[in-house]
């Protein structure tokens, strides 16, 4: 980091660009508050760009957040000095906040996929999806939905013939401990676009924040009309074209 942005990290993220992932991340999660996303705090999304990423804060009512609350964090992570003490940001609130508790999670979409931006949604759509689907997988085909989704969220778009599947792991007391099952999911399902939580919602990732944006709205959309069709009776995957 320059001099410069180490006497002043509030440079950071003030801007007037309203792309700036300071800017934007607050006004993602009041679209995403109004879609029943990020409800009673919970829920939210991350910006990564290059060696910076742009995270909100944990337990807050995230339709309210505004830039300054925003924490920006190195990308690679850089190891604390010891283990007892704190991350490494480069810019943390004045406010006394914390990081969201989703920021393992995410890292996993930084990771494992080279994600530059990642939503986690507690969707009412995606936890009945998990509560009719009991298995290790979600999946649908025949959906025009369906091409709005990128293989592993950042490769080609899926065709209509494709099938959809998207893991689903068991949820933990804590998010933080989701790391290790989503990563362990998303190994073995480099395909899916995203990870469903049980009885707790899914996180979907994209290159950008347009693309994770979008196939969340693909994603939420298809487990909405899944759970309709199951519910109705109706076969969720065909094997006709
Ligand atoms: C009622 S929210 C429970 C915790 C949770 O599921 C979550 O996503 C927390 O996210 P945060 O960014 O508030 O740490
Ligand atoms: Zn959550």
């Amino acid at each position: 980091m320059s001099s410069s942005l180490e006497e002043n990290p509030d440079a950071l993220i003030l801007s007037d660009d309203p792309f700036h992932p300071a800017n934007l991340i607050p006004e993602l999660c009041r679209s995403f508050y109004h879609l029943g996303w990020v409800t009673g705090t919970g829920g939210g999304v991350s910006i990564r760009i290059n060696d910076k990423a742009y995270i909100a804060p944990s337990g807050v009512q995230k339709e309210r957040i505004i830039p300054t609350d925003i924490f920006v964090l190195p990308y690679p992570l850089v190891e604390p000095p010891s283990p007892h003490t704190d991350r490494v940001f480069l810019r943390r609130p004045q406010k006394n906040l914390k990081e969201s508790a989703c920021t393992p999670l995410f890292w996993n979409a930084f990771d494992l996929r080279d994600a530059g931006s990642c939503v986690h949604t507690h969707s009412q759509n995606a936890v009945m999806a998990t509560l009719l689907w009991p298995g290790e997988v979600f999946e649908i085909s025949h959906q025009e939905m369906i091409k709005g989704v990128r293989t592993g969220g950042m490769g080609k778009a899926l065709s209509y013939l494709d099938k959809l599947t998207v893991p689903i792991i068991d949820n933990t007391p804590f998010e933080e401990d989701l790391k290790d099952s989503m990563a362990a999911a998303m190994k073995k399902y480099p395909e899916a676009a995203g990870v469903l939580v049980r009885r707790h919602g899914v996180y979907v990732w994209g290159a950008d924040w347009e693309k994770a944006k979008t196939q969340t709205e693909c994603l939420d959309y298809l487990f909405e009309i899944s759970v309709k069709m199951k519910l109705a009776g109706l076969p969720t995957l065909l094997t006709e074209q």
